[in-house]
């Protein structure tokens, strides 16, 4: 039987309209959609109507799939001779586990492609009128996990010593004061350092908190923040404000 193909698609940050235009004539064509939960389920609809649609999402601490489940399922489909769309939301290599997914079909030979999608670091705050870099006031910045896997020897992340301009922090709203508390510990920032929370962003449910190192906290409780979030840190956050 002729061996089919996998195609790690992004769907983007959240506004169906901001997948590529190659990521959306993938789906059209896919014969197998297996999908994150991060994704606008608008996108499902351009699916063939006998195009097989498989939910593999995670939320915190609700795995519907292990990640080896995943693989061997996209391996698998791929082994039936099958296009499978590997629907995943923001861009499939920012804390996507695209790459994990690809070493696995590369040890079964199975073909693949990747086509990229925005990722949420970047446009989830971009859409809420909060650039990444600014002339004169960020010339770097870099994005963290807020949550480190629980399997992994020692952290990898250690925000007291991060040196960027402007720090982007993905997966962190449930963690958020473990992760001020850090920032606080770096010499770069203090109580009065700019902070925004930007959560379903790019969606009409778009909130945004903004507030200080100082009381973001607070006010991430008093608003009940929920993730999906993305977490700024810098002088980018108020840079916009007239
Ligand atoms: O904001 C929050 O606090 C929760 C955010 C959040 C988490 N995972 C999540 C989300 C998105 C969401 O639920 O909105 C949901 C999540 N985490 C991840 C994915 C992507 C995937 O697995 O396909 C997804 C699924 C996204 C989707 O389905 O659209 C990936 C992930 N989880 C994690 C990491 C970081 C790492 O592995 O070091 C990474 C990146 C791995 C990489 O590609 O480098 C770890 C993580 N994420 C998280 C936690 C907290 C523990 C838990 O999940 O209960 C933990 C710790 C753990 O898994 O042991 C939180
Ligand atoms: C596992 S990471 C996946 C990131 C994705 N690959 C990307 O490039 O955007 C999931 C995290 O991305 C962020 N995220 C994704 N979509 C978002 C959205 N529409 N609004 C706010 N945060 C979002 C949140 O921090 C969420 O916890």
């Amino acid at each position: 039987m002729m061996v089919g193909k996998v195609i790690l698609v992004g769907a983007g940050p959240g506004d169906a309209e901001l997948i590529t235009i190659k990521g959306l004539k993938a789906i059209k064509e896919a014969d197998v959609i297996v999908y994150d939960d991060l994704i606008s389920r608008e996108l499902l609809n351009y699916a063939k109507k006998d195009a097989e649609l498989i939910y593999v999402g995670k939320r915190k601490g609700r795995h519907s799939f292990k990640q080896e489940e995943i693989n061997k399922i996209l391996v698998e489909k791929a082994k039936e001779g099958k296009l499978v769309v590997r629907l995943k939301g923001g861009d499939p290599f920012v804390f996507g586990r695209g790459g994990e997914e690809i070493l696995a079909l590369k040890k079964h030979n199975i073909p693949y492609e990747v086509i990229p999608g925005i990722t949420s670091a970047i446009a989830v705050p971009e859409v809420a009128g909060i650039p990444v870099t600014h002339r004169k006031v960020a010339t770097s910045f870099t994005v963290v996990t807020g949550h480190e896997a629980e399997d992994k020897k020692e952290k990898q992340v250690d925000l007291s010593k991060l040196n960027a301009d402007t720090i982007v922090i993905l997966m962190g709203i449930t963690n958020l004061e473990n992760l001020v508390n850090e920032l606080l510990q770096n010499p770069k920032r203090n109580e009065n350092t700019p902070v925004a929370i930007i959560m379903e962003g790019t969606t009409e449910n778009q909130r945004v908190i903004k507030g200080t190192l100082g009381d973001i906290v607070e006010k991430a409780k008093k608003e009940n923040a929920k993730p999906p979030g993305v977490i700024v840190v810098g002088e980018v956050v108020n840079v916009l404000e007239s």
